[in-house]
């Protein structure tokens, strides 16, 4: 071909790519455009406010929410974002199969779990989810109220030295206690954090990892995770994820020693079948993925199951510890609610009420799990999730077009007037089963719903209810400040005060407990 036939069918070739991009494209602008929203500049779009507003990014959803309604669009430069905080439309895209992926913003997510549960497509995640699900039934779950309530009961003794009324933070003491649950139960390595280590590595580097991982989900050029790996931010993060994933290689690898040991190859197999149909023979997560990988070579790696490990440790952690401590705040502003807690604790405990909690106490604690309720509804700990887009997808009065990242603004969904009247205010009694009842139950979604739904709900409550029942019949929660305070919240991956979540304790009198 002579060089002008080369440069022609080149630039054929360039012009047609160019017309099927635009064509694509223009289709996708048009719906976007089509979503109300705050103007943008051109080509960067609404890039550069999101960011400036990145350390008020709650306020700022309020504010569009305000503005533009409950469905609201911003454009970081070519990509289009879409909020959401209607109920109605939250149902729609947390029960598409559409919209299983999980968005590009959660890239930076990567760099500490790797492609853990949260993060894989959905073919690995469909994968991943098969072998976990039987290892967090109700059934295993409340063999582990024992270990819940002994872990409990250390962080009761270690509150001791606050018992003089004087204020502090209280997750220094529920996050080593919810480390120590989760090694003990899941993981199934016991674990001595509280009196030996409350200054864990896990504890310790989580908060600083959020607030980086914030940073770079805020900065949409860090979704590219090689244009990170040349930040400064990403040789800091490496510092701070080593000891963690050497604290769960170590347990991982404590764990297949000892369980390869104790039952031969042939065995554990055997086992991991019965899993499947005999409630009463399932092993842990650790252990379920252990046998899985030892039996399926080539299935998943050591690796990728260290990765499973450590999601599921930090998972399990940040948010029962820091929804306990919100939890007894709310309940140090609202004596009335405490009282009521108490007469249920009364109720349940009778004489003894240093008797050790089981399984079926947990059950009848149906007020203490309203007030939980009601805590996440204000508080929810993870206040957004985001989801993308696989095809065109129709909610309420609006196509979302394939390639758009959703972000369902859990917090603003709370606080719809519409379900939740005066939405500011701490009313456990909005969760009676009557009147949970009479709302859509996409209103309230502190563990979302649907497909992807979070794995460790049953965990969670049975764990949080432990922890609240032995420090409050142990302690009352004395008034701390206002509630007013507690509007000072920072988004940090996970929903935090700005100011720590300070209370103040008053150890029970005999006759009161
Ligand atoms: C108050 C406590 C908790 C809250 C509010 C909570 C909330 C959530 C939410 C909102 C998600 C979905 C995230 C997303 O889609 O982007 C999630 C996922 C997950 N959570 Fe939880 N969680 C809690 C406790 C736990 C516990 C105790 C465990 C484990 C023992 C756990 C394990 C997981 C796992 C493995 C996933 C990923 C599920 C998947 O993608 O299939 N969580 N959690």
């Amino acid at each position: 071909m002579s060089a002008l036939g080369y440069v022609t069918s080149t630039s054929i070739f360039v012009i047609i790519c160019s017309i099927v991009w635009y064509l694509k494209m223009s289709r996708y602008f048009q719906l976007g455009n089509m979503i109300p929203g705050p103007p943008g500049l051109p080509i960067l779009g609404n890039m550069l406010t999101a960011m400036s507003r990145r350390n008020n990014i709650l306020e700022y959803f309020r504010e569009l929410r305000h503005r533009y309604g409950l469905v609201c669009k911003g454009w970081l430069g070519p990509h289009l974002l879409v909020g959401l905080s209607d109920p109605r439309d939250v149902a729609v895209i947390l029960n598409s199969s559409q919209t299983l992926s999980k968005a590009p913003i959660y890239n930076p997510i990567r760099l500490v779990f790797g492609k853990s549960l949260i993060l894989a497509d959905t073919e690995v995640w469909n994968k991943f989810r098969k072998i976990m699900n039987p290892t967090f039934t109700h059934q295993i779950i409340d063999t582990y109220v024992k270990t819940f309530y002994e872990k409990s009961l250390v962080m009761a003794d270690r509150l001791e030295k606050h018992s003089d009324e004087s204020p502090f933070d209280m997750v220094d003491f529920t996050m080593p206690c919810t480390l120590e649950m989760v090694s003990e139960t899941s993981l199934g390595v016991p674990v001595n954090i509280q009196k030996e280590n409350p200054q864990h590595c896990v504890v310790m580097n989580f908060p600083r990892l959020s607030k980086i991982v914030t940073y770079l989900m805020t900065h949409p050029w860090f979704w590219f995770t090689l244009i990170t790996k040349f930040s400064p931010l990403y040789q800091e993060i490496i510092k701070l994820v080593k000891p963690i994933r050497d604290f769960v290689d170590v347990t991982v690898k404590q764990k297949t020693y000892s369980y390869l040991n104790s039952r031969s190859t042939s065995e554990v197999h055997k086992v991991s079948q019965q899993c499947v149909n005999d409630t009463k023979q399932r092993l842990g997560f650790l252990e379920q993925m252990i046998s899985t990988m030892v039996n399926n070579p080539g299935l998943f790696t050591a690796e990728k199951l260290r990765d499973q490990a450590m999601f599921v440790m930090a998972a399990a952690t940040d948010t029962s510890a820091y929804t306990v401590a919100y939890t007894l705040m709310l309940l140090g502003s609202h004596q009335d609610i405490q009282e009521k807690v108490m007469r249920e604790q009364e109720d349940i405990f009778g004489e003894d009420m240093d008797r050790p909690v089981t399984a079926e106490d947990l059950k009848q604690m149906v007020y203490l799990e309203q007030v939980i309720n009601e805590t996440m509804r204000l508080y929810p700990i993870i206040p957004f999730v985001a989801r993308w887009v696989d095809e065109d997808v129709r909610i309420s009065d609006y196509t979302l077009p394939a390639g758009t990242t959703v972000l369902i603004s859990i917090y603003l969904v709370h606080r719809q007037p519409a379900y939740y009247p005066d939405p500011d205010k701490f009313d456990p009694d909005r969760f009676s089963e009557e009147n949970r009842l009479s709302r859509p139950s996409s209103s309230f979604v502190p563990f979302v719903s649907g497909r992807r739904m979070c794995i460790g709900r049953y965990y969670a409550y049975m764990a949080m209810k432990t922890m609240l029942s032995v420090v409050l019949r142990r302690y009352k929660v004395l008034k701390h400040g206002s509630r007013q305070d507690m509007d000072y919240l920072q988004y940090n991956f996970l929903l935090k005060m700005v100011n720590g979540h300070n209370v103040k304790l008053r150890q029970r009198t005999r006759e009161r407990r």
